[in-house]
């Protein structure tokens, strides 16, 4: 396997359908205009954005099998090592607004039992060697047990201690007790965390260095519109995001975990990786579906990101 190989697990990948309406009424007929139908969930879209930097990446998780085909023609370029098990991958709707607000309807897909399980945890291990960096993402599907995948992430991490995270809701408290390598919670997600509502920037900093402080090197917390902020062991940054078009912000927290760890495998500066990885998220929300289709916008993009110092 080549070096800097990735591998990401989504549990509970989605076939993402998008659009957008003017208003979405509720009880009523809704007319949508169809934007696309993409292969995705969080690991999904994170390995897209890498492969079209360039880096090889492998991709892993569930898979229903009734409604497979099609899936692996969406993500090309890069490698699939998908568990089948019986049943439909979720279709998950995500529409857009004429105010550019995004509302996502994430469904329920295929369920786990304990077999599927049992063969994927033996596989999933199996994959994990001479990966140089892990990215466990997205919500669990119905059937896996919090016990279970608490073991089982814990085992990610000992096979591979480059561990990023990113999920919500139990499996995201589960995952943060393993201490991954690096976290990037949405203001939601940290407000849930630390179990208090962070009204002003200086308790968001204060919740992101706690967390920091339990043991994960990185921790990103994004702020949608405003940017992100990023801690690590000598300091952090707060970058601000460039206002943009907004055509769907679905997938932006993906891209921006993409990005981060494109800059960090390859070598660059912590202020470049998160100029980097804020563009990239800025370049998905003007945008339907993730990925880089002209890696020229990227440098522009770059140059509109504002970086300043946290102490
Ligand atoms: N409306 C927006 N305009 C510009 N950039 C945005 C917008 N929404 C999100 N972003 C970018 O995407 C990143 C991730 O978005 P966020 O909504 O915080 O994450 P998530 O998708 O995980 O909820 C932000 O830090 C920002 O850089
Ligand atoms: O697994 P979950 O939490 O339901 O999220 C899955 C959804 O999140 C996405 O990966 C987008 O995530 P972000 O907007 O947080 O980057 C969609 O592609 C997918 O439908």
């Amino acid at each position: 396997m080549k070096k800097n190989h990735i591998l990401t697990f989504t549990l509970n990948p989605a076939y993402d359908l998008m659009g957008s309406c003017k208003k979405i009424e509720y009880g009523e007929v809704n007319r949508i205009q169809t934007h696309g139908l993409y292969a995705a969930g969080k690991g999904i879209n994170v390995a897209k954005v890498l492969r079209d930097l360039g880096m090889p990446v492998t991709v892993s998780g569930f898979l229903g099998e009734e409604n497979k085909e099609g899936f692996s023609s969406k993500i090309l370029g890069m490698s699939a090592q998908f568990h089948t098990v019986p049943g439909r991958t979720r279709i998950n709707m995500k529409l857009t607004d004429a105010e550019n607000i995004s509302t996502d309807f994430n469904f329920s897909g295929f369920e786990i039992n304990s077999k599927n399980w049992e063969d994927f945890y033996s596989h999933s291990m199996n994959i994990l060697n001479n990966v140089n960096l892990v990215v466990v993402s997205g919500s669990l599907p119905i059937g896996i047990d919090i016990h279970d995948f608490s073991l089982w992430i814990k085992a990610v991490k000992e096979k591979c201690p480059r561990l990023v995270f990113d999920s919500s809701g139990e499996a995201l408290k589960i995952g943060l007790k393993v201490l991954p390598w690096l976290v990037k919670p949405n203001l939601s997600e940290l407000k849930i965390w630390a179990g208090v509502d962070l009204s002003h920037f200086s308790d968001v900093v204060a919740a992101a260095k706690k967390l920091h402080q339990e043991g994960i090197e990185h921790v990103i917390v994004s702020l949608g519109d405003q940017g992100a902020i990023w801690i690590y062991k000598d300091g952090g940054y707060f970058a601000s995001a460039p206002a943009c078009k907004v055509v769907s912000t679905v997938g932006a927290g993906d891209s921006m975990v993409a990005g981060l760890i494109y800059g960090l495998l390859t070598g660059k500066t912590y202020a470049h990786s998160l100029r980097l990885a804020t563009a990239i998220s800025c370049i998905t929300v003007s945008q339907s579906g993730v990925g880089i289709d002209d890696i020229d916008k990227l440098d522009a993009m770059m140059a509109r990101v504002n970086l300043q110092p946290l102490s």
